[in-house]
């Protein structure tokens, strides 16, 4: 949160990034602060520049101005996932467990019981569901635990369960020290968040929550 509390230092920190596609000016300054334990949502109008953001946050695009630091490990889950279709679920697993190094995929375990994926390990990725290649997409972001959870529309398609499994399972990373950042578009979910970043013409404009 831009402005927020000076207790943690920040696990990510964005100061004044300004992007443009082909002159277009998208991101106009943007500032955010995102310290531990806190679970921040980004919203703003189709085209205003998410992703544009998240995609810099987690230095998969560089900015024309400004300056980003990340601490720790990141997990980033992509608007679009970027899977494999001819890999089965399990080929993922241990394609990833290989990428981030983890001894076990007990963690991933916990989360395919979590999203109730379990069913689905020998299954192609071409042959899933729209909501369950999010699931895959989802739990690849999370399974190597890692502190800065960076999430665009993450619960795309995903039914109402899952949805709610979700929220708690934020909420718990979240207490647990995790920094999240949630792209959404939904207003039923805003109470979810400890702040709200909107981002208008290219600025972020802050709100706090109830929460
Ligand atoms: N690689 C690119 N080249 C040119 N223009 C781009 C590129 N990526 C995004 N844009 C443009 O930048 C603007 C912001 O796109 P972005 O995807 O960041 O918005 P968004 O807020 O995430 O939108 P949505 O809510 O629809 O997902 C859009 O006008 C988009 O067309």
């Amino acid at each position: 949160m831009q402005g927020a509390t000076t207790r943690h230092r920040p696990r990510l920190s964005i100061s004044g990034v300004c992007k443009e596609y082909g002159g277009r000016q998208v991101l106009r300054g943007v500032d955010l602060d995102v310290p531990a334990g806190t679970l921040v949502g980004v919203v703003g109008e189709n085209g205003a520049g998410k992703s544009t953001l998240l995609r810099i946050a987690v230095g998969h695009l560089a900015p024309d101005r400004g300056t980003v630091t990340r601490t720790g490990a990141v997990g980033y889950c992509p608007q679009r996932a970027v899977l494999n279709d001819a890999f089965t679920v399990g080929q993922h697993l241990r394609l990833f467990q290989m990428a981030y190094r983890l001894a076990t995929l007990e963690r991933a375990g916990e989360l395919m019981e979590l999203l109730a994926l379990t069913g689905c390990r020998r299954q192609r990725v071409g042959e899933l569901s729209g909501g369950t290649r999010q699931k895959l997409n989802l739990l690849i972001a999370l399974m190597h635990d890692p502190q800065l959870l960076v999430l665009d529309e993450p619960y795309q398609g995903f039914d109402w369960d899952t949805h709610q499994r979700f929220w708690t399972l934020a909420a718990d990373l979240r207490d647990q020290g995790r920094s999240i950042i949630v792209v959404s578009h939904l207003l039923h979910d805003l109470h979810h968040f400890d702040a709200i970043a909107q981002l208008r013409q290219g600025r972020l404009h802050f709100e706090e929550t109830n929460r």
